[in-house]
């Protein structure tokens, strides 16, 4: 008996996904048949028939692999109908050789393999379907920005209202302005191309945005009353939690409403994806801030110049722009750990490069060291509306400690230059990069909507879009790996202590003291 499924025959469009959603158990339970299946703790919580696994009939064994599938409105709404995919007779499209994404096409996660080794997981590959499950003078779609902002939101918006407007036919957009909770506390904004047209030249949200306010039923019975059928949901990993959350509430209801998530954090903190939209724009906008530091400091004695950078939890930003300015003498980021006194630490080092160069460059993520300023402030443990722990100012206690040290222990004052330029980081427009790239972010999303698609986050994997299961992107956060070799290409370059050196335990120490 043969259960295995092959990717490379022409079907009919979502065979891929009924014969899976069919046979869940039956692959599941055959480890005879040589089915491989890789099934995350957090996805079979969340979406049982969302994860699958399939062997290609005309490979080896070892060429096993697992798709990570996201649901369809037909999972639980089997009798809905499809229609021809508008795009078909569209002058842009009908050119392209192969206009639509064939459903047998996924996505790899990972590019580099051992021979040996399995396939590993893939995912649906994000595109225009032939068929499209609503007729576009039936959709009421709405878009909501939440969380932090980012470069490129509006962008984002742009893209999606044109995109369901140009390619689809599509008239009746609502925005929701501040956020979830504009969803039950607030009149809704009609967006249409001409509306949109100029929002991609100004930073911010068009929509405005809000922390806090999630709440899943009031949120669904509004989409409900306002007969919403497709929903775009731009925002970081707490949003598209609460994305997930819209999805299976309007499952449970049975409601036949697509729910696509637009990832968004400048921090890059989202998992599976590339890199998160605006991140380049950010680095790039870092570069003024650093040179502005590097200025500063070359122009006077024993100049010390601070920038201090966003990155919660994830020093991207921080690592990033340090390698692309080689102005900066050293990175400090939340995820290597750093001390300040005795032997490789950071004052010794300031202290070398001082005497060598006259002048140093620091870069410091925001959410660094929290532990050390907590230490000394004796802050409670606050948070934000969406329950994000809220930091501890690093750049100040920093600036202190350095000023300290050399004019009271070394006799060395120091001219000391501090920038914080956070926000404004942050509230700058997308660069032409990432325009394109928040482009087909968005064009991705209304297409697996159109096609039916739910509860998905769209995102580049190895270079091409797909549709993520939103569990997947939510289970852990994106950090930079110390153990990688960008992080190693970064203590190459600008040559500061590790702050791991072989004295592991003297290294312990020195922590534990400050
Ligand atoms: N675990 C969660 N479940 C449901 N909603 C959440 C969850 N975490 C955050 N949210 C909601 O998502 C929105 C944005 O979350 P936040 O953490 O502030 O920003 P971001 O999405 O950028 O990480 C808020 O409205 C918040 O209430
Ligand atoms: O806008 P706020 O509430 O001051 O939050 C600042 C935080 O937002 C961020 O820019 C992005 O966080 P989110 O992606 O979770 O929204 C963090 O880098 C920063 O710590
Ligand atoms: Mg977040």
């Amino acid at each position: 008996m043969d259960v295995s499924i092959s990717l490379s025959t022409t079907r009919p469009p979502f065979s891929l996904s009924r014969q899976l959603f069919l046979r869940p158990r039956l692959l599941r339970f055959s480890p005879n048949f040589g089915v491989f299946l890789r099934k995350p703790p957090s996805i079979s919580r969340q979406n049982k028939l969302a994860v699958t696994a399939l062997q290609l009939s005309n490979q080896t064994q070892n060429d096993d692999f697992v798709l990570e599938d996201v649901p369809h409105l037909t999972n639980f709404l089997p009798d809905l109908p499809s229609y021809p995919n508008p795009l078909q007779k569209s002058q842009a499209y009908s050119i392209v050789k192969r206009n639509f994404v064939s459903p047998d096409d996924v996505v790899a996660q990972n590019v580099v393999i051992q021979k040996e080794n399995p396939r590993g997981v893939h995912f649906r590959r994000a595109g225009p379907r032939e068929k499209v499950f609503f007729k576009p003078e039936e959709v009421r779609a709405c878009v909501v920005t939440c969380g932090g902002l980012c470069p490129g939101i509006n962008t984002v918006i742009r893209e999606i209202v044109c995109g369901l407007n140009n390619m689809y036919g599509v008239q009746d957009i609502l925005g929701i302005e501040g956020g979830y909770k504009g969803f039950y506390s607030k009149n809704t904004k009609i967006l249409n191309p001409k509306v949109v047209n100029d929002i991609h030249k100004r930073g911010g949200t068009f929509l405005c945005t809000s922390r806090g306010g999630h709440d899943t039923h009031k949120i669904v019975d509004n989409i409900e009353d306002r007969g919403i059928n497709q929903v775009y949901i731009i925002g970081g990993d707490g949003t598209q939690r609460g994305a997930a959350l819209i999805y299976e509430e309007v499952k449970k209801r049975g409601l036949q409403v697509a729910v696509a998530g637009i990832p968004k954090t400048i921090d890059n903190d989202i998992a599976v994806i590339d890199k998160s939209f605006g991140f380049d724009t950010a680095v790039e906008e870092a570069q003024r801030a650093i040179n502005a530091a590097h200025v500063e400091v070359e122009s006077v004695e024993n100049g010390v110049g601070i920038v201090k950078l966003m990155g919660r939890y994830s020093g991207f930003i921080a690592m990033y722009a340090t390698l692309a300015s080689r102005d900066v003498d050293c990175c400090l980021i939340p995820e290597s750990p750093f001390y300040l006194e005795g032997r490789g630490g950071l004052f010794e080092f300031i202290e070398q490069r001082l005497k060598e160069n006259g002048h140093l460059v620091i870069v410091v993520a925001e959410g660094t060291g929290q532990e050390y300023v907590a230490a000394e402030v004796h802050a409670a443990d606050k948070k934000d509306a969406s329950g994000n722990k809220l930091l501890l100012d690093v750049g100040p206690w920093l600036s202190d400690k350095i000023k300290d040290h050399f004019t009271m222990s070394r006799k060395m004052p120091v001219n000391m230059k501090y920038i914080d330029p956070t926000y404004m980081i942050r509230a700058i427009p997308s660069n032409a990069s990432d325009n394109i790239y928040c482009t087909l972010l968005a064009h991705g999303a209304v297409h697996g909507a159109m096609a039916g698609y739910t509860g998905f986050t769209v995102g580049p994997v190895n270079s091409k879009q797909a549709y993520i299961p939103i569990a997947r992107v939510t289970e852990r956060q994106n950090t930079v790996k110390l153990t990688d070799r960008m992080w190693a290409r970064l203590l190459a370059s600008t040559n500061q202590p590790s702050f791991i050196g072989s004295d592991q335990e003297r290294v312990d120490k020195e922590i534990l003291k400050i």
